[in-house]
């Protein structure tokens, strides 16, 4: 797709110097390492709570070198959208995913207002299919996601035409915005008229779930019986942008994958791979960009300056997905929680960009569909990716209709508007969200979003790092994307046990970096960057254990670290 004659790199990596910060780094590895050899050294010490001190000394020497080699080699990634259009005949297609789950801790309101900063990207429409996974099997969302479908023919044209930053109509209206107060009459009419809708939408999405079965009429029988863990697949068009037309609406399409009790679900990882292989029918578009329901779209250029890396001759080859750092709005005064992990994006996934690449964090992530499907950076490079059909069915499913789209991918192949069908597809799409339709074919083990760990995302990004494939660091001003982020401690603390206790599952795992390094191709220092994250769980207990050991040694009179009367101190002030 990119132009051969154009010369202009479409984005650039800068690695840059911090020497300061290399120099104090060196330091505190320095004192750590002398804390350690002190304690070796020190052979007349040896009592538990020395003991103790020295295995928590150790895991603390450990966790600097990993933090130090992931953040020695920062870089800076720069994207150059102008030069996209100058050397790109026709953009690629992108097919957004957003997942929702629970229609109470994630209200419809949420994932509308996602959905419609999504819906209004600054990218050409007929380039764009939204898919939304409902695990909730909610009538309420699907819903709330058609009132939102007629709202986005007044808002999407609205926010081009006046080239609105903040799309969501939430943040958009908020309190403090003040951008009616322009002298432009025309656009404080519009603007005003706007408000209105959305409240009007708001007010209609805010209603009570068992009134919706009247309002719904015939596409509601469908939800009638059906319960969240029990339900056939239920896939339904709202937009469908037919005649292809650029500044028309993208196509919106309502998933919910089909849910039996007792059958493995696999949480998001499956409703990932049912989105994949729904829009691999429906859309087939080389590229997918998957946002959670609550994290809305803040630089409607996002997919362009995403492209700048997909699409550069470069990226082409090596890069395997583009990671936007997560930021939250509206967190809490100097954010107590650490919501913003500054220190993982300022720091660590800056150091990252310089190595491998950054991690797949689960959200605001373009992956490119034939790396999803298992292929590895060798098979491109040789195009040794030709698979028979045998194989192909034991890898992907039964699905004739999905293999075919699933070839031209491989072969990089796209299909062309004609190709698309929407409505036609669907019967098919309905058998490809079966939960029976990955028994035996390869979903979650070789190809798509894998199984086996509740942290499906640094699983999934690290098999594409053992495949030999890079990733890179999206920052364009402003931000991507933002999102909610839990305001209350136990919510935090809950979400935060989660990551750890699916990270740490990594770690036990065959998945485990240790062999992905020796075996594959992840790269030493990326695996390092890779241990420092996945025993990320480990810390506080190591730093909880060191800190009581201080009232353990004054409870028993006893020490653990050197005492200023001790006989070496004394020596060396009597030499
Ligand atoms: O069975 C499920 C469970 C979750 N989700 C969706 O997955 C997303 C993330 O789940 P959530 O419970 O909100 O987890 P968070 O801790 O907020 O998410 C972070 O951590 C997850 C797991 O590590 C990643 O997948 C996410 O992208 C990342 O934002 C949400 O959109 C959910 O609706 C589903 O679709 N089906
Ligand atoms: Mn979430």
């Amino acid at each position: 797709m990119a132009n051969p004659k154009s010369v202009l790199p479409l984005y650039e990596k800068n690695w840059y110097k911090h020497t300061y910060k290399r120099v104090l780094d060196s330091i505190i590895l320095i004192l750590l390492l002398l804390l350690l050899g002190y304690r070796l050294v020190s052979v007349n010490n040896y009592s538990l709570p020395w003991f103790v001190a020295f295995m928590c000394e150790c895991w603390f020497t450990l966790g600097w070198i990993f933090t130090m080699s992931t953040q020695w080699n920062p870089a800076l990634v720069k994207t150059y959208p102008q030069r996209l259009l100058q050397s790109v005949e026709e953009l690629p297609a992108v097919d957004i995913f957003v997942t929702t789950a629970d229609e109470e801790l994630e209200p419809p309101i949420i994932t509308v207002n996602t959905v419609l900063s999504l819906l209004s990207l600054d990218y050409p429409s007929h380039k764009l299919s939204c898919y939304v996974s409902d695990d909730a099997c909610s009538p309420l969302i699907f819903y709330a996601l058609q009132q939102a479908s007629n709202f986005a023919k007044h808002w999407v044209p609205f926010c081009k035409k006046y080239n609105v930053q903040i799309r969501a109509p939430f943040r958009y209206f908020n309190d403090d915005n003040d951008e009616c107060t322009t002298n432009n009459e025309e656009f404080r009419q519009e603007w005003l008229q706007m408000k209105d809708m959305y409240e009007n939408l708001s007010r209609e999405i805010d209603v009570d779930p068992k009134s919706i079965p009247s309002l719904l009429e015939r596409e509601f029988a469908i939800f009638s019986n059906t319960n969240r863990t029990n339900h056939p697949a239920i896939i339904k068009v709202i937009l469908e942008n037919k005649e292809m037309v650029e500044n028309g609406l993208p196509h919106l399409i309502y998933i919910s994958r089909e849910k039996r009790p007792k059958q493995p679900h696999h949480f998001k990882a499956g409703a990932m791979n049912v989105l994949t292989r729904v829009s691999g029918l429906i859309t087939n578009a080389p590229f997918m960009l998957n946002v959670d329901c609550d994290m809305f779209v803040n630089n409607p250029k996002i997919v362009q300056h995403a492209m700048c890396i997909l699409l550069d001759s470069r990226g082409e080859k090596e890069v395997a997905f583009v990671q936007c750092p997560q930021q939250f709005y509206a967190t809490l005064k100097d954010d107590p929680f650490g919501n913003q992990m500054t220190i993982l994006y300022k720091y660590l996934m800056a150091g990252l960009a310089g190595l491998q690449g950054p991690f797949y964090g689960g959200t605001n992530c373009f992956h490119r569909r034939k790396v999803m499907y298992g292929l590895s950076s060798d098979d491109v490079e040789n195009g040794s990716n030709k698979l028979s059909e045998e194989e192909l069915k034991q890898k992907f499913g039964a699905s004739n209709e999905l293999i075919k789209s699933v070839v031209h991918t491989l072969e990089r192949r796209t299909y062309s508007p004609s190709d698309i069908n929407v409505k036609k597809t669907v019967e098919e799409a309905n058998h490809v969200a079966c939960y029976g339709y990955e028994y035996g074919a390869s979903w979650g083990k070789q190809v798509g979003w894998m199984y086996g760990s509740i942290a499906e995302d640094i699983l999934t990004g690290l098999t594409m790092h053992e495949k030999g494939w890079r990733s890179e660091l999206c920052t364009p001003d402003p931000v991507a994307f933002t999102g909610c982020v839990p305001s209350d401690n136990i919510t935090n603390m809950s979400q935060h046990k989660r990551w750890v206790t699916g990270l740490l599952g990594i770690f036990f795992s065959k998945h485990c970096p240790i062999f992905g390094t020796i075996f594959t191709k992840l790269s030493f220092r990326e695996f390092l960057a890779y241990m420092w994250i996945i025993n990320w769980g480990i810390n506080p207990f190591v730093q909880v254990c060191y800190s009581c050991l201080i009232a353990y040694c004054i409870i028993i009179n006893s020490y653990f670290l050197p005492k200023v009367s001790s006989k070496k101190y004394t020596n060396t002030y009597q030499c």
